[in-house]
């Protein structure tokens, strides 16, 4: 199967800093891929490349055969903060991201697709509350709702748990496997938390320091959900990441 998204040899400079050597990597429909690598090596920037936040500038970036710019539409985004409009009840903030999107999509049918998915997210009782009402963990739920209301082909996700206390954090990131198994989308997540990464990945893309590079490619095919502190196949690999990290 082609990939749907790939770099290849993708350089990049910012502000007279090189940030990239020549970094390759392919994600495959459907999978759920980690970017994984030490604090500003550039994941975060990866995702803006992808979605057409930040212009290429060297090598090349494809989405489903097209460039960012292109396939800007097949993206969604969900961030590390929920980023909520406050005077808008979670309702109305999950639907914004289609009024933003295409705003000839009526509102009636925008209102059904943001309640739908905030069902699916368990917040079908909450949906008239506004964002002070709801724990952080629903706040970012809303915006996990907002990113799936666009019915996305890729759903990128920059650290969208790090803010969140150890338990929510949890109980989000089994919720989230649930919903990628369900939806068939491709999630690429951004962490820098390699137990998050081997707890969801299919795939886990590392990047070196910067410049980065890909360090290494790691593939986690254990069965979900996953024990990564008893699991030996997982031990073993949380192994290679630590004398990797060492390394890199
Ligand atoms: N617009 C910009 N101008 C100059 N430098 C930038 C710009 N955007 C990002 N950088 C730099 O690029 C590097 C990569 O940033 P990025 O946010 O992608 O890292 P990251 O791996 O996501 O880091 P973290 O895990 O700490 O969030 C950092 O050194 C950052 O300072």
């Amino acid at each position: 199967m082609d990939p749907i998204i790939r770099f290849s040899e993708v350089g990049l400079r910012l502000g007279g800093m090189r940030i990239y050597d020549e970094i390759t990597f392919d994600v495959a429909p459907g999978e759920f891929l980690c970017l994984l690598g030490p604090s500003g090596c550039g994941k975060s920037t990866a995702l803006r490349l992808m979605g057409d936040l930040l212009p290429v500038q060297d090598g090349q970036i494809t989405v489903g055969g097209k460039t960012p710019a292109e396939a800007a539409n097949r993206l969604a985004y969900v961030f590390q903060q929920p980023r909520l409009l406050p005077w808008r009840s979670a309702l109305h903030n999950a639907a914004f991201g289609i009024e933003m999107r295409d705003p000839s999509v009526p509102r009636a049918e925008r209102e059904a697709r943001a309640r739908a998915q905030l069902e699916r997210v368990g917040l079908g009782k909450d949906m008239d509350k506004m964002p002070l009402m709801l724990s952080g963990g629903e706040r970012q739920r809303v915006a996990i709702a907002r990113a799936l209301a666009l019915d996305p082909e890729i759903i990128l996700m920059d650290e969208p748990f790090s803010a969140l206390d150890p338990n929510t954090r949890t109980r989000l990131r089994d919720q989230m496997i649930e919903l990628w198994q369900q939806s068939g989308k491709t999630v690429i997540f951004v962490t820098h938390d390699m137990d998050e990464a081997l707890y969801l990945a299919d795939r886990i893309v590392v990047f070196s320091g910067k410049p980065a590079r890909v360090a290494s490619v790691i593939e986690v095919r254990e069965p979900r959900p996953r024990d990564i502190l008893r699991d030996p196949a997982l031990l073993e690999k949380r192994d290679d990441l630590l004398r990797l990290f060492s390394d890199i």
